[in-house]
């Protein structure tokens, strides 16, 4: 066996996503689904490891731009499509690809490298840590109401409409959106088409998606697409609306588009999932108990280049500090550097000034988007404080008044 990973062509495709499918146990994805990831992954950044032919280990990238704090989108490699053949399993051919990909991207100028990961125990030991945490609920119509909604809700005007037909709209959307908040992904040509995915196969007894779009003086300021699953016991109806996506660009438009997946009539229940930690449902809801809330990790990340990674971001407050960091797996960015910068922009650098903060890549990359804050990582015993100050100045410049979030997978 050759155990070292190589590039693959349009030709190698089919077997080489054959070997992925089998390593996954079956993907159970549509034609349609594998056809959309085929046309958006990055063909010559995907790699295969080869035993007397057969391909027994996949690696895939998709080019990305990742919003940061601050605004600016910096180039992401995502992570995608990895498996290793159950024949060939602990052997050390992730490690392989992982350390070639990377090397790759740094060659490239990849800033961060990001992905969703199958299990949350694997990718810790290449440098990543969970940037990004979603938040899923499931509400009782019966038990949990909405209160407090912002004032203009009644001014919204909602319209049913087909994915398809709103999509320009929704796009739109999605755009003022991605700008806005940290780790939301540039729309990029073709990734629209996921909001129109809906193979009847994977219904699961649903209806076909639909779309309403929320307006307010003219304007598209938010849609919902959902289906819903009308389950009749006996003579009484019920059942889960299931929302896919919900986004909107003014709290009015949000409160009056989850009002009314609250109000469809022959439903008992509303379930989103992938929601962003702070979502604002999270104020409305008249019951945040039987709102069934969860945590989930969502987004792993982990710069690729540290300085770049730093730099390329703004900070809440004005911020002067050494950190001193460790990166077995991308030792390149291990060792001093020193971060001055603040909400018009910063500059990071190596330095041979003494360590401030001491902290791994992996819980570097846990505070990068402002999911957690270096303070809590410090209590959890993961930052080291050698000057005093030094802690609370960084986790203030750190943060970000909105949560990050990543509201779809890839
Ligand atoms: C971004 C994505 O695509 S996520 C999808 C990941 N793929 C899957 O889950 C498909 C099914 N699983 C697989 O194909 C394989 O088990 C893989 C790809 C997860 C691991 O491949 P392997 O070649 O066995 O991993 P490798 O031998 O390089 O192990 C590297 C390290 O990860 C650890 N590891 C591997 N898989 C797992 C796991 N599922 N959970 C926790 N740790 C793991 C190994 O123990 C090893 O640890 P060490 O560094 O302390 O020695």
């Amino acid at each position: 066996m050759s155990s070292e990973p190589r590039g693959i062509t349009a030709a190698d495709w089919e077997p080489w996503y054959q070997a992925l499918d089998w390593a996954f146990g079956g993907i159970a994805e549509s034609t349609e689904e594998r056809r959309l990831w085929r046309g958006l992954v990055a063909l010559d950044r995907c790699l295969g490891i080869y035993d007397e032919g057969q391909v027994v280990g996949t690696y895939g990238e998709f080019a990305l731009g990742l919003t940061v704090p601050g605004g600016a989108v910096l180039e992401a490699g995502g992570v995608t499509m990895v498996s290793v053949a159950g024949t060939h399993r602990r052997r050390g051919l992730l490690r392989r690809m992982m350390a070639r990909g990377l090397a790759a991207a740094r060659e490239r100028g990849d800033v961060l490298s990001v992905l969703t990961a199958a299990e949350p125990g694997i990718y810790g030991r290449f440098g990543y840590g969970v940037a990004a945490r979603s938040l899923s609920a499931e509400l009782d119509k019966r038990q949990v109401g909405l209160v407090n909604l912002p004032p203009g809700t009644d001014e919204v005007r909602l319209r049913v409409t087909t994915p398809a037909e709103a999509l320009p709209a929704c796009e739109a959307v999605y755009a003022e959106l991605a700008g806005r908040r940290p780790g939301m992904l540039e729309r990029r040509p073709g990734w629209e088409r996921l909001g129109l995915l809906d193979p009847p196969a994977e219904r699961g007894g649903a209806s076909e998606r639909r779309c309403v779009l929320a307006e307010r003086d003219g304007r598209v300021v938010g849609y919902a697409r959902y289906a819903s699953r009308v389950e009749w016991r006996a003579t009484v109806p019920g059942g889960p609306v299931l929302v896919k996506d919900l986004d909107a660009t003014e709290p009015a438009g949000y409160a009056a588009l989850l009002r009314y997946l609250l109000d469809l009539d022959l439903t008992d229940r509303v379930r989103l999932a992938g929601r962003p930690v702070d979502d604002p449902l999270t104020q409305w809801v008249s019951d945040v108990r039987r709102a069934d809330l969860t945590l989930r990790d969502r987004l792993y990340l982990r710069p690729v280049e540290l300085g770049g990674a730093l730099a390329g971001r703004r900070y809440a407050t004005e911020v002067d500090v050494v950190l001193a960091v460790t990166d077995d797996f991308c030792p390149w960015n291990s060792g001093r550097w020193r971060l001055t910068g603040g909400p018009a922009g910063a500059v990071c650098e190596r330095t041979t000034d003494p360590a401030e903060l001491t902290l791994d890549v992996r819980v570097l990359s846990t505070a990068y988007l402002g999911d957690a804050t270096l303070g809590a990582l410090a209590a959890a015993g993961l930052v080291g404080e050698e000057r005093a100050g030094a802690l609370a100045a960084a986790s203030v410049a750190f943060g970000h008044p909105l949560a990050p979030w990543l509201p779809h997978g890839f």
